[in-house]
């Protein structure tokens, strides 16, 4: 059996807001399992960042309450604990970058300095020690001339290179768990590959395990070993890389999977977008959150919420066509089919991905 470091137990995060306490998260599970990385996927708005922020307990300071549940590291409930607890934690065994590299970044020390100062708060190096393994750092993180680099100011350097300094700076106390939310989000094309590479060695080297939050399904194929999907505050789907994209079971996973450019046959025509959009946490409709926008709507899906359950061995959905496992299949088809009759005129055979 695998070791798991991080277990998400029902996590409902809240915030205050004129319509009373609205969730963000709700009831949200989440395993990840040593030396592992979890994806977690979904549109804008979809709870992603609440659920990273829960776990480092960052959410207090945005105004957040976690309301029920358990985050347990290494068997230890996070949700329990003190923030000065918590700063000891966040500091040592837990790193997160996030998007911007720029605010992690104080634009009036040099990079070497910053890394330093959270060398000799942490690992208790000197001053000298400390500058000697900030330029180490910036050299793993693949930064050139790193005794240069290192006497440089933020603004100084491109995008990319900031966030390898925000990398190495998260890295320099040796962190168990790497969260990461959309940490290339901000950055060229080529340079988000560059980035992904690094952090993926980075794990590997260093043996962490990873929490990548991304919007992006292809991030997510290249680098996840598990897939959850988020959709309204709660996951819809979650399973194997191999499991979320060769067998979706919950439609809006699918529609996730068709919208990426090169996948179902569409070579950059025009791309499939969902219709209509992640409904307001303050007014989430009754039954399944998605049953709005889902082509395979049921009168069960308007009236009850689907819960989360295992369709094949770790792999689960909350929908309720998922336990007629060839129904959503077929659905797929089906959808297909009364758009090409709508365009044809004619009901033609469709291939299934
Ligand atoms: N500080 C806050 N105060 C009030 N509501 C918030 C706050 N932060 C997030 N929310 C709400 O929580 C919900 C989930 O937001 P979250 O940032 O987790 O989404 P996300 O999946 O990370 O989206 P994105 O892809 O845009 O980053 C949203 O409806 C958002 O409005
Ligand atoms: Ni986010």
């Amino acid at each position: 059996m695998a070791e798991t470091i991080l277990e998400i137990r029902n996590l409902t995060t809240g915030f205050l807001s004129d319509q009373g306490m609205v969730k963000a998260t709700d009831r949200v599970s989440l395993t990840l399992d040593k030396g592992q990385t979890l994806c977690v996927v979904g549109e804008s708005g979809s709870g992603k960042s609440v659920t990273a922020l829960s776990v480092v307990r960052l959410v207090d300071y945005a105004g957040g309450v976690i309301m029920d549940g358990q985050i347990l590291f290494n068997g230890e409930d996070l949700a329990q604990k003190r923030q000065s607890e918590m700063l000891r934690i966040r500091g040592s065994l837990i790193a997160m970058i996030f998007q911007d590299p720029m605010s992690a970044l104080n634009p009036v020390f040099t990079v070497g300095d910053q890394i330093a100062e959270v060398l000799q708060a942490h690992k208790h190096l000197n001053r000298k020690e400390a500058w000697h393994k900030s330029v180490e750092m910036l050299r793993l993180v693949g930064i050139p001339a790193p005794e240069i680099r290192a006497k440089q100011y933020p603004y100084e350097m491109s995008g990319g290179m900031c966030q390898r300094v925000v990398i190495a700076m998260a890295l320099s106390c040796n962190p168990q768990l790497l969260i990461a939310d959309e940490p290339t989000t901000a950055l060229d094309v080529t340079v988000q590959a560059q980035i992904l590479e690094l952090l993926l060695q980075l794990k590997r080297e260093f043996r962490m395990s990873m929490l990548l939050i991304t919007h992006d399904m292809g991030v997510a194929a290249e680098v996840a070993d598990r897939i959850a999907v988020m959709y309204a505050g709660t996951v819809v789907e979650e399973g194997t890389v191999e499991e979320i994209f060769g067998h979706p079971r919950h439609p809006y996973t699918m529609g996730l999977l068709r919208s990426i450019p090169g996948m179902d046959g569409n070579r950059g025509e025009e791309l499939y977008t969902i219709k209509g959009a992640i409904p307001p946490i303050s007014r989430l409709p009754s039954g399944c959150r998605f049953h709005s926008r889902c082509p395979y709507v049921m009168e069960t899906c308007r009236e009850k919420e689907p819960p989360l359950l295992e369709t094949a061995a770790g792999h689960k959905a909350a929908c309720w066509l998922s336990g007629t496992v060839g129904a959503t299949q077929s659905a797929t088809a089906a959808e297909d089919q009364q758009e090409r009759e709508a365009v044809n005129g004619t009901g033609t055979e469709v291939g299934l991905p």
